[in-house]
């Protein structure tokens, strides 16, 4: 009989056996692993290409004019900017930017091109006066193009590099005004010999012979992420090491993120010799994506890097990355994410809370959960906290705190979370900062009945001696009482108009900041009370601070008189 199992695995498409294993790269001497990373590496957008080349609706000239002063304003100084002999609208595009003067002095823009001549001659045909450029010539080396999408042997790939090469170099002699630097990119790398790999990018050199003060770059491609980071790293280690004329040579990696870790791969490779990195911003680009720039260089920044990238307004960068590739952000996305400086977990607020409050102008960034500080990429700290059903005092505490300026001491902190808890629960949502505020008035504050304080004075002699006029609902009574300060003394007044027992367990003030203009306007007193063995709390607000703690006790005694009116006397 068949089991289930067997039944599901005739029917199913998802066999792994049809998968192979990738090779390992020998080097048992690898360095990469003990290595640093110490200072940004030279950054190449290809958000305009790459990134371009591989959305549903390629960008309008409008989407890439606004894209380019992005990447200005990031501060690139080498952008790819499209693929010119590919389409009218690319070739236009690099036009315009040549004769518009739209290309800052200390930016280079760099193409692409496929090793063929026809398509070589037509890119350098729309770099006519360009007073500095990068062209980016590539062709596939790879075992699956050799053997399938080109079928040739390794001599007749490394003849299209050869050819692409001498092609570049020709052209460039015909316009000497320009500033030409070449690169070559054995395309899909990750997937070709390395010997091989050497060999073609050999060939290359021996065409453009590059001096260590005329260097080429030679881009090195996942183009497919085929194999964990660190293999990745093996083979630009392996490559650094045996590539002739590697003094002359800016070593270039450009990963993808089929695997999910083209910026690890990337880290991994700077660490391995790698001296540039491709990529682009949020990691837009064919399949999963290109290395995402943003995440890069956050890493290094986190690390106490400059990572030579003004990325100070980040929100302005989604904008315009939204926009021109009509793409969304996921609200996780590292560093950049609308939810990835947000905690709504209550052990997570209450760390951040702690940590926050401890911290010092100045201080090196050391707060739990936060790997940066949400501030320095133009995030404020309203986002940080939120609150839902996840979350406990901590963030409750921290909200009051922020929108109102009301510092609940942790006794009432720890009465009043289970009322918001209940609340998220009950609606399933976020909670409000406006939404915690009116809760925290119903339970606490308004409670002005059935008793409301009128006039009053406060004699002090060896006690302090209270005189009110007491309204019990409307009514005008006379309250006289005796204590140890003014609390203890209403309290008794109350406990001999009441006859029931109310003593006061803690007691908390402060004053309240004005929103606008930071002056010190109200005060507010939190108290607790044991009123016939059962703990209320009230808080209320006033300009006196005497009348506001005596009105928070008042606020704790209406609500267990309202929930005791059959039995109170008066
Ligand atoms: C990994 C990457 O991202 S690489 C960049 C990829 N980007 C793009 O392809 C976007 C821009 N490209 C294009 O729009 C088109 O490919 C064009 C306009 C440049 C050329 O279009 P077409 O001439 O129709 O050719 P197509 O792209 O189909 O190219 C296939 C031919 O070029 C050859 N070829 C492909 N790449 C290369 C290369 N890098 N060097 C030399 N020859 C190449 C193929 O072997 C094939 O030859 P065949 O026609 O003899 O079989
Ligand atoms: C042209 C090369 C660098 C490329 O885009 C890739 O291999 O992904």
């Amino acid at each position: 009989m068949q089991s289930d199992q067997d039944n599901a695995n005739q029917t199913s498409n998802f066999t792994h056996e049809k998968y192979r294993p990738f090779p390992k790269v020998s080097l048992p001497d690898r360095q990469w692993p003990d290595q640093e990373i110490t200072a940004a590496p030279l950054w190449c957008s290809v958000d305009l290409r790459d990134g371009n080349q591989a959305l549903i609706e390629p960008m309008s000239v409008t989407q890439k004019k606004l894209m380019f002063s992005l990447l200005v304003k990031i501060g690139f100084k080498e952008i790819e900017v499209g693929f010119p002999a590919a389409s009218q609208p690319d070739f236009d595009f690099v036009r315009w930017l040549i004769e518009a003067e739209q290309i800052p002095e200390d930016v280079t823009i760099q193409v692409l091109t496929q090793a063929r001549p026809e398509l070589i001659e037509r890119t350098f045909d729309a770099l006519r006066g360009v007073h500095r450029a990068v062209v980016h010539v590539y062709n596939s080396t790879s075992t699956v193009q050799r053997q399938q999408v080109f079928e040739m042997d390794r001599e007749g790939i490394k003849n299209i590099a050869i050819r692409g090469a001498q092609k570049v170099q020709e052209q460039a002699a015909r316009y000497p005004e320009t500033e030409w630097v070449f690169q070559y990119s054995p395309e899909s790398f990750t997937g070709t010999e390395l010997d091989y790999a050497v060999d073609v990018v050999n060939a290359v050199t021996a065409i453009w012979q590059p001096t260590k003060q005329n260097p080429v770059i030679i881009n090195l491609p996942a183009t497919v992420e085929m194999a964990t980071p660190n293999i990745f790293a093996d083979q630009i280690e392996w490559f650094n090491r045996q590539v002739e004329r590697r003094e002359a040579i800016i070593l270039s990696v450009h990963t993808h993120n089929d695997r999910g870790c083209a910026v690890a791969a990337a880290e991994l490779a700077v660490m391995a010799g790698a001296d540039r990195v491709e990529g682009t911003l949020m990691g837009n680009g064919e399949r999963t994506g290109n290395m995402d720039i943003i995440t890069m260089a956050m890493n290094l920044y986190s690390q106490g890097i400059d990572p030579e990238l003004q990325l100070g307004d980040m929100d302005e960068i989604i904008r315009v990355v939204r926009e021109c590739t009509q793409l969304p952000v996921h609200p996780r996305h590292p560093y950049a994410g609308e939810l990835v400086y947000t905690a709504f977990s209550g052990s997570h607020q209450d760390a951040i809370k702690k940590c926050l409050a401890k911290r010092k102008t100045g201080d090196a960034w050391n707060v739990a959960y936060l790997p940066i500080d949400p501030a320095d990429i133009g995030r404020s700290y309203q986002e940080v906290i939120r609150v839902n059903s996840q979350s406990g005092k901590g963030g409750v505490a921290y909200m009051l705190e922020r929108d109102y300026g009301l510092a609940l001491p942790r006794w009432l902190q720890i009465d009043f979370s289970p009322m918001v808890q209940q609340a998220a629960e009950v609606s399933g949502g976020e909670v409000t900062g406006a939404q915690i505020r009116q809760l925290f008035d119903q339970r606490y504050v308004n409670h002005n009945a059935p008793v409301c304080i009128g006039a009053f004075e406060v004699k002090r002699t060896t006690h302090d001696e209270l005189h009110a006029q007491l309204f019990i609902d409307g009514q005008m009574n006379e309250l006289n009482g005796i204590g140890h300060g003014s609390l203890d003394a209403l309290a008794n007044g109350l406990k001999q108009q009441f006859g029931i027992d109310i003593v006061v367990q803690e007691y908390s003030e402060h004053a309240i900041k004005d929103g606008t203009s930071g002056t010190e306007a109200d005060a507010i007193a939190y108290v607790q009370a044991r009123i016939a063995g059962e703990l209320y709390c009230g808080a209320a607000i006033h300009e006196d601070i005497m009348t506001a703690s005596i009105n928070a006790l008042l606020c704790a005694a209406n609500q267990y008189l309202a929930e005791h009116q059959q039995a109170v006397a008066c």
